[in-house]
């Protein structure tokens, strides 16, 4: 059952917000949903879902990115999820990279964080299922996020090939299990035998993936990050892909650093690279 919760055209075409109660994550989710002009039942549009950072909602992205003018000309849909459950039931903690607001787009398996805290179910299977369900889109998706986000962008695609057309990041964190947002989320919510923390990092799965499971990647990296060195460190994953010839291209930005000011500059070539391959 979902609930509308507000509604405004856009771009000349609908953003709106839903909450929901999940099966995946046992509380109430958020999310957003960007409809371009002309999508309906007679002209489903394809989807691209967006993962956003630590700290953000379903909103950051509709407010800040600047995406709709663009999708709304390409004909895609947007779907903007929550970053983790919320609620007075769900355990959090006072810190900014952990827990509420900071999902990691993991299955948790320790307690207290595995009743709720199953973002990636939530995001591979519940959200997309639920989307097809209740609004005008086809089956084509692809995924995109930013630094949290962009881990998460990476690392489903990777370990589900099939259901994506192509996957983008802007500022991923592309080696959690190397870096410290990725090595505090990963022992919290997994426990600290590293063979599960590979299942979620993106560059243990690409040096896993089979030829046949290639899809096109593109990531976006300001060069005036703070976080580039000590928690994103997109070279590792470039390193991985030349060696396996996995077809990921990252472009380096001169003076960008990890705000929204960055993604909304580049978030129109974004959508191009997905719109090439959703319309394939
Ligand atoms: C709206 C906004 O600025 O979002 C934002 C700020 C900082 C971060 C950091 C430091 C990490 C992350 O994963 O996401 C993120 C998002």
């Amino acid at each position: 059952m979902l609930e509308n919760i507000s509604t405004a055209k856009v771009a000349g075409g609908w953003h709106k917000q839903y909450s929901h109660t999940s099966s995946s994550t046992h509380c109430s989710m958020h999310f957003a949903v960007f409809l371009p002009p002309g999508a309906s039942e007679k002209n489903k549009v394809p989807v691209l879902y967006w993962l956003s950072g630590l700290t953000c909602t379903d909103e950051n992205f509709m407010q800040k990115a600047g995406a709709f003018k663009k999708a709304a000309e390409l004909g895609i849909a947007i779907v903007a999820p929550d970053t983790s459950p919320r609620g007075e039931n769900v355990p959090n903690e006072d810190s900014y990279d952990f827990a509420q607001g900071a999902g990691f787009y993991v299955n948790a398996t320790q307690a207290p964080y595995n009743t709720h805290f199953n973002m990636y179910d939530y995001v591979v299977k519940e959200l997309p299922a639920l989307i097809e369900q209740h609004f005008p889109v086809t089956t084509k998706k692809a995924i995109s996020g930013h630094s949290m986000g962009g881990h998460g962008a990476l690392m489903i695609a990777l370990k589900n090939p099939k259901a994506y057309t192509s996957a983008t990041a802007f500022s991923p964190i592309a080696n959690p299990i190397d870096c410290p947002w990725g090595v505090k989320a990963f022992t919290g919510y997994l426990g600290t035998d590293k063979s599960v923390w590979a299942e979620y990092d993106s560059c243990e799965l690409m040096q896993q993936a089979k030829q046949a499971d290639y899809l096109p990647m593109l990531v976006s990296q300001g060069d005036a990050d703070n976080f580039l060195d000590e928690q994103l460190k997109p070279q590792k994953l470039v390193t991985v892909a030349t060696q396996k010839g996995y077809p990921l291209t990252l472009e380096m930005q001169a003076g960008y650093d990890h705000s929204y000011y960055f993604i909304s500059s580049f978030i129109d070539q974004h959508l191009l690279f997905h719109h090439q391959f959703l319309t394939a």
